[in-house]
């Protein structure tokens, strides 16, 4: 059934107790912990992302959020231990334009999000026993467009792990930049963080995921942005949402503030 979107002869994921399952789950593995990310690129088959994104296309020229705001990598107003004029606390603007999932009924991105093999995929890299999909009609799959002059600024993720497939890649721009692991849980490094934020860390580093490639990314210690896209053809990517726990759904107050609307 998932044959026609995914290329389950490269990635195994209808076949988890298969040697090649094993091998795959343990590369995924090693690259999280070396790279803080693991790429698998030709995830969905050849035209499958482009198809996703032209399917989507009206709906996001007339019916998606725009999301404009200003926030610094924390997305708070106030951190422990540090001054509010800290360069580390500076303010950058990030715009994109989202459809969530109740709009995007039909299209493939949402077929892959409900299949149970890829949850349970993703749980075995991340060493988690199981994942659920969200109870959200809207936050469960998202798809974001970003258009010349727009990116995602720098931040670290509220979430351990964000899951994207890169559906359609601009002319120019749109590059994942990330710095890996820059604070911790008991060292929050605010020096660090202002020189990632005045450009001046050596060790930031940049991938461009190729449309139709599976990437999980563990951006809780690692600030990432998106690079300004540069030219006519959007950046679309497709955001899965998954919990430890079966049932989650955002309240109406937090629909309202990612989506400019609610439907709970
Ligand atoms: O669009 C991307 O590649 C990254 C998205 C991201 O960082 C996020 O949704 O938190
Ligand atoms: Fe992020």
């Amino acid at each position: 059934m998932m044959n026609h979107l995914l290329d389950l002869e490269k990635y195994p994921l209808d076949r988890p107790d298969s040697p090649e399952y094993v091998a795959m789950v343990k590369k995924c593995r090693a690259d999280l912990a070396s790279k803080g990310m693991f790429n698998l690129p030709g995830f969905f088959k050849p035209g499958v992302a482009q198809a996703a994104a032209d399917m989507a296309k009206p709906a996001m020229n007339t019916a998606s959020f725009r999301h404009a705001r200003r926030h610094n990598v924390y997305f708070k107003d106030a951190m422990p231990g540090v001054d509010d004029n800290h360069p580390a606390m500076v303010k950058s603007d990030t715009i994109n334009h989202t459809l969530c999932a109740d709009q995007l009924n039909g299209n493939p991105v949402i077929d892959v999000y409900e299949w149970e093999p890829l949850a349970d995929f993703l749980a075995a890299t991340m060493g988690k026993g199981k994942l659920y999909p969200m109870d959200d009609k809207m936050a469960c799959v998202n798809m974001q467009a970003t258009r010349a002059g727009e990116g995602l600024n720098w931040h670290f993720d509220r979430s351990e792990f964000t899951t994207t497939i890169l559906l359609q890649a601009p002319e120019t721009g749109g590059q994942l930049e990330y710095r890996k692991d820059l604070r911790t849980a008991d060292d929050q490094n605010y020096d660090g963080v202002a020189a990632v934020l005045a450009g001046k860390d050596p060790e930031i580093k940049q991938i461009m995921p190729e449309p139709g490639a599976l990437n999980v990314f563990r951006g809780v210690n690692t600030p990432h942005r998106v690079v300004p896209v540069e030219g006519r053809k959007d950046r679309v990517i497709a955001i899965f949402c998954y919990y430890e726990q079966p049932g989650v759904a955002f309240t109406a107050d937090e629909q309202m503030g990612f989506y400019g609307r609610t439907v709970a």
